[in-house]
């Protein structure tokens, strides 16, 4: 039963309402409306404003996608206690039937369809109906024979309609988050390749010491991976087992697949293989964090990384030593347990990431300040992956070479960073250059680290807000 108070309150918020279709009338124009059904009360609540302002998304983008215009400029939303309504006088040519029975398909397909009302009133403010009648939201009677006779109690409804809602709402988050992620990956891969110029590795101008791929092949690759970092992300946002360690299984089975795809687009050439299993593990983590924590935490994520890879080193260098015949396993074979490449990073948790990279990369963009220009961000990602190349043990440079190539690489990289001068810190580079060039080696796990560290940055710049803030800011900027 509803308090006197909030039963006047609730009839004045109507009365409101229909004031707001006699304004339409009075303009001659039909009107299409969007309101929830929501029986009992409170009729307003944040977790049904959430909800109104996503459906109200869908809704408008279906009508626009349906050529059924409406006046944005004088459309009206309220929130008050008869709940959340928007009202919007339509522009196009009244064919209210056809229009009437798109909005009930909307209603029928969407995934909360009877809690959703799309009301259609004509030029004269009458409601155009198509006299089909409504189902109970629990039973399948129609749903005025249920109020009728009070089959349910508003109790057993809220209950009904609250799960459903949150319900929707968590689906809509999962989607939304998996996607921005897979985009910030995609990006972070593409600075990568982009920054120009880069010691031994592929850039936009040069193969640096590549003789089978180029920037389009980079570009190829990029392309062919970027439908499956979805994957990794609902994967990691899913996840339920205890034992983190159960999800490397999950990860390589997708990852073995992007491997694939890519070695088809390349025609062979390893582009990526390394960057897929750091992606994997980046996204899957970044992912399970998300589905349980508003907002992103460094530490959180390099301890999932961590365990994901617990004992990863052990288990696949050292027991496989003899029968791995990969470059990785062959480094860790002659060069011992401080080379244990791409392995032993993920197992500490991604320290040259966590460590060294995004320090570097959030320094230089603090530095740079907003808007960052392409010539800054440039600088700032020569200076990651200088960091980057200054610190990790490349099992890259190490099987093509020997470790004293691989420190000469590092401590070149570190003497351009200290260069005092700006002069100095580019002839340091081109000699850094000259000599990758020379040596032929390419710096392929730094550059992938790097593209790691950028995927970071901008997932910690994505997700600092609570979840539920960003979340609902997201719609309404939609709406
Ligand atoms: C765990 C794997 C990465 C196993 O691979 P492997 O046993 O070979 O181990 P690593 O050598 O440690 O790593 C492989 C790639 O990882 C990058 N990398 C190197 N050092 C590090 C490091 N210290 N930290 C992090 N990452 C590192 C690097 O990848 C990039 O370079 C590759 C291009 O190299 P390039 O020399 O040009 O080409 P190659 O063909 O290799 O040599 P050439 O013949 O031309 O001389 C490119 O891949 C970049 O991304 C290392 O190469 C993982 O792959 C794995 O689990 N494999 C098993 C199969 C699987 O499950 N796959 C799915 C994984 S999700
Ligand atoms: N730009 C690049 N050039 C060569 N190898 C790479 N591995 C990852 N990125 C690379």
């Amino acid at each position: 039963m509803l308090s006197t108070d909030l039963g006047n309150s609730i009839l004045a918020a109507r009365e409101k309402r229909a004031f707001l279709r006699r304004q339409c009338v009075a303009a001659g124009q039909g009107a299409l409306s969007l309101s929830l059904n929501i029986p009992g009360a409170p009729k307003c609540a944040p977790l049904f404003s959430a909800c109104f302002d996503s459906v109200l998304a869908e809704l408008k983008r279906f009508l626009f996608a349906h050529r059924i215009m409406i006046e944005a400029d004088r459309e009206i939303s309220v929130r008050d206690e008869a709940g959340d309504f928007y009202l919007a006088p339509l522009k196009t040519e009244p064919a209210f039937p056809a229009i009437k029975a798109l909005c009930e398909h909307f209603e029928a397909t969407h995934p909360l369809g009877r809690i959703i009302d799309v009301d259609l009133t004509d030029q004269q403010g009458n409601p155009v109906s198509s006299h089909k009648l409504k189902r109970c939201f629990l039973c399948d009677n129609p749903a005025i024979v249920c109020m009728r006779e009070q089959t349910h109690s508003y109790q057993e409804l809220r209950k009904h309609i609250l799960a459903q809602i949150q319900q929707y709402l968590d689906e809509q988050r999962k989607q939304q988050m998996c996607k921005q992620l897979a985009t910030l990956a995609l990006k972070a891969m593409l600075y990568e390749i982009a920054l120009s110029p880069k010691p031994g590795l592929v850039d936009r101008f040069d193969c640096g010491a590549h003789q089978d791929m180029d920037y389009f092949t980079f570009l190829n690759s990029s392309a062919a991976l970027a439908g499956y970092f979805e994957e990794f992300a609902l994967s990691g946002y899913t996840f339920q087992a205890e034992d983190l360690s159960d999800a490397l299984p999950l990860i390589r089975q997708i990852g073995l697949a992007m491997e694939t795809a890519m070695f088809r687009e390349t025609n062979g050439v390893n582009t990526h293989k390394g960057l897929i299993f750091l992606f994997g593990l980046s996204i899957f983590a970044a992912a399970y964090l998300l589905a349980h924590h508003p907002v992103f935490q460094e530490q959180q994520c390099r301890k999932v990384i961590a365990n994901i890879c617990d004992n990863l080193v052990q288990q696949e260098l050292c027991m496989f030593t003899n029968q791995e015949h990969t470059h990785g396993a062959f480094c860790f074979r002659e060069y011992g347990e401080l080379y244990g490449g791409a392995r032993k990073e993920a197992q500490e948790g991604f320290p040259s990431v966590f460590e060294h990279g995004l320090l570097e990369f959030k320094a230089q963009l603090a530095a740079a300040g907003e808007p960052c220009s392409a010539t800054q961000m440039n600088d700032a990602l020569t200076s990651t992956l200088l960091r980057l190349m200054s610190v990790v043990n490349d099992t890259n440079i190490l099987y093509r070479k020997n470790l004293h190539t691989l420190n000469t690489v590092k401590q070149m990289a570190q003497n351009v960073l200290d260069a005092e001068h700006h002069a100095e810190k580019s002839a340091r580079y081109a000699d850094l250059i000259a000599y990758c060039r020379r040596e032929h080696v390419s710096p392929g796990g730094s550059a992938d680290l790097l593209a790691v560290t950028v995927f970071f940055y901008f997932v910690e710049a994505s997700f600092s807000l609570p979840a539920e803030q960003r979340f609902l800011k997201n719609i309404r900027e939609k709406t």
